[in-house]
């Protein structure tokens, strides 16, 4: 045989037949042991296949998505950046984009181009860097405040990035007052699953100055409001327990945190679409599967849709992402809105 040693990190057991046997056990930590994942799909727990007829299971089973402790959540962060294999960069990059993506889905660009992105020093700050880029990309004008800046190379390379797409850095002291009259949608990247105790200056401020908006009763009067993981200065797993930002939507990365039950803003959305079988299986994690290549999956149910809005844009998915299937055969029947008009 021609194998080597394995590397003393390789995640890689040996066979008997000493040749490396790809796949990766991590000790359970929880009962549920699901059945092997189909290749191409993305989650077993859920049916890979929902017809019609079992969209109502779909919706139930959205209520038993499983919620990660803080510990949790920290802990798959870990494991995946170690024996996994991954690195911050490459998960950062899909947890922005898979934002980008979901944002896109829901605040159009024809009506929602202003996005103001405000960073924290962390993961979660960098997300948002990075979903600014892809938003840039999709065609929306993000505007960045990012006031406590982290000095590593992850940080200042997405920092260069944005600066040579010509893309605003706003200093804090700068923002606007009237926020609603210059933006169109804020993205909350401050804090995620490592934040504990009451946020100190600056974010304190700008949380507030969240909170302020989300007070606001009228939705076409404000910018919406897009958390990243965690609504920021909420505690990780007991929500908002001191009056905080309401934000109209949540992506929640990986699987959602513990605080996200307490979420009742209309928009839920899961991202991060990187999640390997040995997390799933080692956590029990029942997500929901993600729809063909999409990056995003909204997670509950989606707001009613406006007829008039599927008159003005006719072109749009014909079925509400809940109900569009991962294998492009198995949609369900629909009627197109135009045989409506
Ligand atoms: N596996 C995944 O799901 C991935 C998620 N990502 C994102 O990373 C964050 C978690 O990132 P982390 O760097 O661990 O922490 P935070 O961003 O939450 O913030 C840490 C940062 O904040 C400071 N801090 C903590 N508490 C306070 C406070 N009360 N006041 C002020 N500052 C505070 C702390 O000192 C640190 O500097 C996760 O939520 C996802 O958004 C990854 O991008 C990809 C993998
Ligand atoms: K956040």
């Amino acid at each position: 045989s021609t194998t080597t040693n394995p590397h003393p990190l390789s995640p890689f057991p040996r066979s008997q037949n000493n040749s490396r046997v790809h796949r990766l056990q991590l000790p359970a930590r929880r009962l549920p042991s699901f059945p092997a994942v189909a290749p191409g799909a993305s989650f077993a727990p859920l049916p890979q296949r929902l017809g019609m007829a079992s969209l109502a299971a779909s919706a139930a089973a959205a209520a038993e998505v499983t919620h990660l402790t803080q510990r949790d959540a920290a802990e798959i962060d870990e494991q995946l950046m170690g024996p996994l294999g991954f690195s911050v960069d490459q998960l950062m990059e899909l947890a922005g984009l898979s934002v980008a993506a979901a944002l896109a889905e829901v605040y159009k660009l024809n009506e929602h181009a202003r996005v103001l992105v405000i960073c924290g020093p962390g993961n979660n700050g960098g997300d948002g860097l990075v979903a600014a880029r892809h938003l840039y990309h999709f065609g929306y004008r993000p505007s960045i405040c990012y006031p406590k800046r982290t000095p590593k190379p992850l940080y200042s390379g997405l920092v260069t990035q944005l600066e040579s797409l010509s893309i605003p850095f706003i200093p804090v002291e700068d923002l606007p007052n009237e926020l609603p009259r210059e933006f169109d949608v804020i993205v909350d990247a401050m804090f995620g699953f490592s934040f504990h105790g009451t946020p100190r200056p600056p974010f304190d401020h700008l949380i507030q100055m969240l909170v302020s908006l989300s007070d606001i009763q009228n939705p076409d009067k404000r910018p919406a409001i897009v958390s990243i993981d965690i609504p920021s200065g909420w505690h990780v797993e007991e929500g908002d327990v001191d009056g905080g930002i309401k934000p109209d939507m949540l992506v929640s990365l990986t699987a959602p945190k513990l605080c996200a039950k307490k979420f009742t803003g209309p928009h839920h959305f899961l991202g991060g679409r990187f999640v390997p079988p040995p997390i799933l299986n080692k956590y029990g994690l029942q997500l929901p599967p993600y729809p063909g290549t999409s990056m995003c999956v909204r997670i509950g149910k989606a707001p009613s849709v406006e007829i008039s809005s599927l008159r003005e844009n006719y072109i749009s998915p014909e079925l509400l992402e809940s109900q569009v299937m991962s294998d492009p055969f198995d949609q369900p029947v629909c009627v197109s809105p135009m045989q409506w008009l």
